[in-house]
Order: C-alpha cells, then sequence, then structure tokens
C-alpha cells in the first residue's frame, strides 16, 4: 500500500473543508478503476446508480476502514460487508434526505387524495371537470417508522389539519407529540387510518410487512404511500386491494424497481407511481458535501465518526 486515498465520487475540489491531509481520488463508477482499491481506505459509494453497486471494487480493498455511502438505507450495501476487511465501519448519509423524502411523501399523499394526476390526464385532453376529493383534513395518518424521515413526515403535516397522527417504530416510547406505538399494535390501530405512510428500512423484518393481512386491516378506500423500499409492501396483495377499487396507493419505490414496461402496477386503478425520486433533489448535493467534509475531518483527527450503522 503507496497512499491512504479517499475515493469519492463527487469532485474533491467542488467540496469546501476536506482535510488536507489526505489524498483524494474521483470515482465515478465507470467500470475502469482510477488507482489501485488496495490504497483506498475510505470509500463513499456513488449514489443512485444501481451499476455502480454491482462494480464497486470493493471486495479488492483489502485496507477499508470506511464505507460512507450517500443514501440512507443501505440494504444495498449490507451484502457486501461479509467479504470486506474485519472492522470496516459501514455509514450512511442521515441529514441528507430527510427533508426531500419527508417533502415528497407530502406531495404524494395530496396529489393521490386532491386528484391531481387524473386533473394532469384532463388538462391534456383540454377537459375542465371537478368533483369533490378527500381533503387532508381531519384525517388520520399513520408514519409507519417514526425515523429521522417519520418525523420529518410529521413536521411536514404540521399545517394540514390532521385528526389524528398515529406513530409505529420497533419499539414503543413517548414523544412531546405523543407515543410511538411497537409495531405489534399496528393490527389494531391500522383501521383508523385514512393515509399510511410506510417509511422503514428494509430489513427481514420489515420485508412484506405491508401484506395482504396488513392491507386487509386498512380501511375502505384509505391511502398507503410507500417512500421506505419496495419490497417493504407485498406488490400482488397490493395489486389484489387496489385492482377491487378498495384501497389506493402512492409509491416512490416499488417491488421489482424500476418498475419494467407493462407491470400491472402502472395502469392500476388508484396509483400513483414516482420513480424513486425521494432523495435525488436540489437539495442532495450540498448537503452530501457537507456531511462528507464533517466525516473526513473526524476521519483525519481519528475521532468518531457519525451515523455508522454497521460494521463487517
Ligand atoms: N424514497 C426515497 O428516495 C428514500 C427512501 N428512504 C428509505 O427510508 C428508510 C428510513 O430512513 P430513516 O428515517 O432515515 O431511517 P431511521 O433509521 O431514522 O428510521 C427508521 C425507523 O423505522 C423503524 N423500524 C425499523 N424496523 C421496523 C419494523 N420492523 N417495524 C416498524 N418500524 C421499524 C425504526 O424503529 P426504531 O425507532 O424503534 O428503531 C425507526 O423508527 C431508509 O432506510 C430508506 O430505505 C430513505 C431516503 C430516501
Ligand atoms: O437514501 C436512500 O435510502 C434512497 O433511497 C435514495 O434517495
Amino acid at each position: 500500500m503507496s497512499t491512504a486515498q479517499v475515493w469519492l465520487p463527487i469532485r474533491p475540489e467542488s467540496i469546501d473543508g476536506l482535510p488536507a491531509e489526505l489524498e483524494y481520488v474521483h470515482w465515478d463508477a465507470e467500470p475502469e478503476f482510477p488507482a489501485d482499491p488496495a490504497d483506498c481506505v475510505f470509500y463513499v459509494a456513488p449514489y443512485m446508480k444501481k451499476a455502480a453497486v454491482k462494480t464497486q471494487p470493493l471486495a479488492l480493498m483489502t485496507n477499508l476502514k470506511v464505507l460512507q455511502t450517500l443514501t440512507a438505507g443501505v440494504d444495498q450495501f449490507l451484502p457486501a460487508l461479509p467479504s470486506l476487511p474485519p472492522g470496516v465501519r459501514l455509514c450512511n448519509a442521515r441529514g441528507v434526505h430527510e427533508a426531500s423524502t419527508a417533502e415528497l411523501a407530502l406531495t404524494l399523499i395530496l396529489a393521490s387524495l386532491r386528484g391531481i394526476p387524473e386533473f394532469v390526464r384532463r388538462q391534456d385532453r383540454h377537459e375542465w371537470q371537478g368533483g369533490f376529493h378527500p381533503a387532508l383534513a381531519d384525517k388520520t395518518v399513520a408514519i409507519v417508522g417514526y425515523g429521522a424521515i417519520g418525523s420529518a413526515v410529521e413536521d411536514r403535516l404540521a399545517g394540514f389539519e390532521c385528526a389524528r397522527v398515529l406513530r409505529f417504530a420497533r419499539s414503543s416510547r413517548a414523544t412531546p407529540r405523543g407515543p410511538v406505538h411497537s409495531i405489534d399494535r399496528i393490527g389494531d390501530l391500522l383501521p383508523e387510518a385514512d393515509v399510511v405512510v410506510l417509511v422503514t428500512p428494509l430489513t427481514p423484518e420489515t420485508k412484506g410487512l405491508a401484506g395482504a393481512e396488513f392491507l386487509a386491516r386498512m380501511k375502505d378506500g384509505a391511502l398507503l404511500v410507500n417512500v421506505a423500499r419496495g419490497p417493504v409492501v407485498d406488490t400482488k396483495a397490493l395489486l389484489a386491494e387496489v385492482e377491487s377499487g378498495r384501497l389506493r396507493a402512492a409509491l416512490d419505490v416499488t417491488d421489482p424497481e424500476p418498475l419494467p414496461p407493462g407491470h400491472p402496477l402502472w395502469d392500476a386503478p388508484g396509483v400513483l407511481v414516482s420513480p424513486h425520486v425521494g432523495g435525488p433533489t436540489s437539495a442532495f448535493l450540498p448537503r452530501a458535501k457537507r456531511l462528507l467534509a464533517d466525516q473526513l475531518q473526524r476521519f483525519a483527527a481519528g475521532e468518531p465518526l457519525r451515523f455508522v450503522v454497521a460494521e463487517s
């Protein structure tokens, strides 16, 4: 090993405050490696490049100390951990995506309830046709996964005069806003919710969480919003509910993803699909750069890193 390098998918000269004592290699996920992967001690994974996750040279990074993601979710990185040297810290991008993803959750709720997709289709046909639509005011919203993004969703619901917000996480706790319920109580409380927002990580416990039984407990006419990961919802069970007209859905993430042409979710009644755009917004790059500068200053100074979510 010759030098201790940091491999970045963002040009290092565009990031303020990088410590001078480290060497930076700009890595934009082209198949050819820009330097020797054995020299890399701090690897920042490319953002939203699925092919790059497959071609990333992690297995060759024999001196790696830190794998920093630019995503909040780390489900796509966990399978790589066993092949890394022992003690590599996996850090996620907490603080980067909360605002954008919570904002999208609200956008999807409002667009679905107020019939915006149908208005866009009618505008294309120059067709003036109104009608009554559900409002968010006076509705009960359940947030399933009351973490950084889940609580940011509640922040953004504050002005909408909802009747109630029901909060769920792995374990129950009290907050100044009210109780967070254990997920074990979801079956009892789901029938009270008009809107259910899924914002958990994808884990073995949450895979298929919104399956046939969960969906059957939802109120007639309720809206399911998924900004978590596609496999948190059982697509087949959801299709049965939306095709019968009993439930509606707004999905930023799908299973499979990307949703292939011809998939029944595209044309399912009452389903609004956005192509996994919760995180990638104008807020991403400045926040990601701040996170990287902070993490690398800590790394260079030998201080504890932030947002360590796993270790190899
Ligand atoms: N659509 C998009 O573009 C984006 C999607 N995401 C997705 O959102 C997810 C959540 O992000 P973030 O809020 O930052 O994560 P956090 O870790 O801050 O919060 C996750 C929450 O989910 C809860 N949770 C975990 N397992 C379960 C379970 N089995 N049942 C119920 N609740 C559970 C946790 O409970 P507890 O508090 O008890 O630990 C916690 O409250 C990410 O992992 C990612 O998959 C993130 C960014 C953008
Ligand atoms: O941060 C995440 O987990 C995403 O899904 C990408 O925006």
